[in-house]
């Protein structure tokens, strides 16, 4: 079912710094930041050779990654990005295992404009999982 690692998100308290830290200490591309008030978050990706960073900030008052951000101050690794190729259909099988589904079920467009879907970290090991279909 899951295919290529999408990305690893990172929940980060300063996406300037954050960004910063990549591009000149690392020598990393990065993107500019990018509003998803859709999701609560900004996002800035850090393009690598093989997949993405993706640093994450809260936006707006109802972010979901708040109280993540309160937990871990100096920021931490919030989620991964797996790719599917359907991605209904890899959400009903998974239902089907007994995994919760998170929201109210139904994608949503993610940062690259693809239909994406997060899986309960509880129920993935301790991990919060995305799906991306590509
Ligand atoms: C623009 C879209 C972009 C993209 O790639 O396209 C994105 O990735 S948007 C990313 C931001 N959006 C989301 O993360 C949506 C899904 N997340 C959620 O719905 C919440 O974050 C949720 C439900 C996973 C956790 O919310 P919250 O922390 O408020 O709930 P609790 O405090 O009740 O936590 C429950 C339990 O889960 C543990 N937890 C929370 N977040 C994580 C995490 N990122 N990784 C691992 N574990 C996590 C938390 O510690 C609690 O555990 P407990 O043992 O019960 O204390
Ligand atoms: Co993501």
């Amino acid at each position: 079912m899951i295919g290529r690692l999408n990305h690893v998100a990172i929940a980060v308290p300063d996406l300037e710094a954050a960004a910063k830290t990549y591009r000149d200490t690392l020598g990393a591309k990065v993107s500019p930041p990018q509003p998803e008030p859709a999701h609560g978050v900004t996002v800035v990706f850090v393009e690598l050779p093989n997949t993405k960073i993706e640093l994450l900030h809260p936006l707006g008052d109802a972010s979901p990654i708040a109280s993540f951000l309160e937990r871990n101050p100096s920021g931490g690794m919030h989620h991964l990005c797996f790719e599917v190729e359907d991605i209904l259909a890899a959400r009903d099988r998974l239902k089907a295992q007994g995994a919760r589904v998170l929201g109210d079920g139904n994608p949503k467009i993610g940062a690259h404009g693809k239909p994406v879907l997060f899986l309960h970290p509880k129920d993935f090991v301790g991990t919060l999982i995305e799906l991306e279909q590509v």
